[in-house]
């Protein structure tokens, strides 16, 4: 398989050349030159899988080339062992047909494990073979960057930079990522907010020097790999409810669109999805796009879902590219318009949109009174963000179509939030319960781009 990018410009690269990559020199994302399609056969015989086949299945077409079958297979089963559920993405039932597919029993407690594990796997038997390393750095409202020092910290080949924005993440992921004590991971804690972190982020990627000086790698969902991962749980949360018989809609808790994209690709692939419902915040870009009010950028809100608090989505460049015809010079040039502020989405991109996404926006209150409200009545703690997706989900749901919330995170992580909302502390498992006394080492750092660049030349490799 092929990878192209979205704004038509960058070099075509095989699945390991794109993840090593992440951005596109032309600025754009990733995507496979087709999607490949499963037959409604192949769908059906996933019922009643391990989660590492279903994976190895719904995967294999975009990875072929890059990694032997059997190698691939070992890759999985290492990524997923450390996981504390058996069927690593369980569905639990709310209501008669709502459903929660938990994607929290990873390491660092929230859906980013299934894909930061995969890929770390990934990186690290790609640059043995090639003999290299690289820097990462990524950029995080607080679960991105927790996942990926997890998923790289100790290994030689990889110096691992996160920039967070300084006071705007929950305590417990600040720990998680300033509590590590290898030395090859570095956590930033950066005067601005998410959309700042990702903004320099891309600088850094579009700045040839520096990018190739350190050797540049991103593992936010910019990085195909990431998203790719992400896939595989829509196929098994839909078979086990009777798809490819029965139809099913997700409701996706949404900041940067990666997890809802995977969902798109799902589809594409032939999952019987009637309905993708985009779930956000007050922080809501994405909701006045869908409906209709154009994309632009407003102030970032903080909020008690800080995890999406985001205002520049970045992977809806992707859905965008295939909104437009797989036009990437239509895409540039909105891209070009957004750093202006934003753009108006064209009719016929629109109805392609509207095919297959609905939109939904909770506010603060909203999501306080769902957190309590589904302990009353499913007898199910959630996090905050998780909340935001139940909300919008109930507000969509049909009778005859099953509706699955994506429930992104343990209430562990967020339990200020939890406890305000309904009274009960929500403990974290046992592996962390010294995370509050563990030392932190995090470098406070100014939101410019030269201070940024120095700081990490500096600090490869020490
Ligand atoms: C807990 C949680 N829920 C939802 C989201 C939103 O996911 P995405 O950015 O893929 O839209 C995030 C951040 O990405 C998150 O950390
Ligand atoms: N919510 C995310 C933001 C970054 O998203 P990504 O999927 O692009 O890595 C986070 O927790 O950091």
């Amino acid at each position: 398989m092929k990878y192209i990018s979205t704004r038509g410009q960058a070099p075509e690269l095989t699945f390991e050349e794109a993840m090593l990559t992440g951005l596109a020199r032309d600025g754009g994302l990733y995507l496979p030159v087709e999607i490949p399609v499963m037959t409604q056969d192949e769908i059906a015989a996933l019922a009643g899988l391990p989660f590492e086949e279903i994976a190895f299945r719904v995967m294999w077409p975009y990875v072929s080339g890059s990694f032997g079958e059997s190698e691939f297979k070992e890759i999985i089963g290492r990524a997923y062992e450390g996981f504390g559920h058996d069927a690593r993405a369980p569905l639990k039932q709310l209501n008669e047909n709502h459903f929660l597919l938990e994607l929290f029993h990873g390491p660092t407690l929230a859906f980013k494990d299934f894909a930061m594990q995969l890929i770390g796997q990934l990186f690290e038997v790609a640059l043995k073979r090639r003999g290299d390393r690289v820097t990462i750095v990524g950029a995080t409202s607080g679960d991105t960057g927790s996942a990926a020092i997890e998923a790289f910290r100790g290994l030689d080949a990889v110096d691992v930079f996160i920039l967070f924005p300084h006071g705007r993440v929950s305590e417990v992921q600040r720990r998680q990522m300033t509590t590590p004590a290898d030395r090859n991971v570095h956590a930033l804690a950066v005067d601005g907010d998410f959309d700042d972190c990702q903004a320099a982020l891309k600088d850094m990627f579009n700045d040839f020097d520096f990018r190739d000086g350190v050797k540049l790698a991103g593992v936010n969902s910019i990085n195909f790999a990431r998203v790719l991962a992400q896939i595989v749980y829509y196929f098994s949360a839909a078979v086990s409810l009777g798809a490819p018989h029965r139809k099913v809609s997700f409701t996706v808790p949404t900041g940067n669109f990666g997890d809802i994209f995977a969902g798109y690709l799902a589809k594409r692939m032939g999952l019987p999805i009637d309905r993708l419902v985009v779930a956000t915040n007050q922080n809501d870009i994405l909701h006045r796009c869908l409906s209709g009010e154009g994309y632009f950028k407003g102030d970032t809100i903080p909020s008690i879902s800080p995890s999406m608090d985001i205002q520049v989505s970045s992977n809806f460049e992707r859905a965008l590219y295939y909104a437009y015809g797989e036009d990437g010079g239509a895409v540039a040039q909105l891209m070009d318009e957004l750093k202006n502020g934003g753009f108006n989405v064209s009719q016929g991109a629109m109805e392609a949109l509207r095919e297959s996404f609905d939109s939904g926006r909770v506010s603060e209150d909203e999501t306080l009174a769902t957190i309590k409200s589904t302990l009353t009545h499913s007898a199910e703690l959630v996090c905050p963000h998780t909340a935001v997706g139940i909300k919008v989900a109930e507000e969509h749901r049909s009778t005859d179509v099953p509706m699955i919330t994506l429930a992104t995170a343990h209430p562990a992580k967020f339990p200020a939030a939890v406890e305000k909302a309904s009274g009960a502390h929500p403990p974290l498992p046992s592996r962390m319960s010294d995370l509050y006394e563990r030392p932190e080492r995090v470098t406070r750092i100014a939101n410019d781009l030269g201070t940024l660049e120095d700081h990490i030349r500096r600090h490869i490799a020490e």
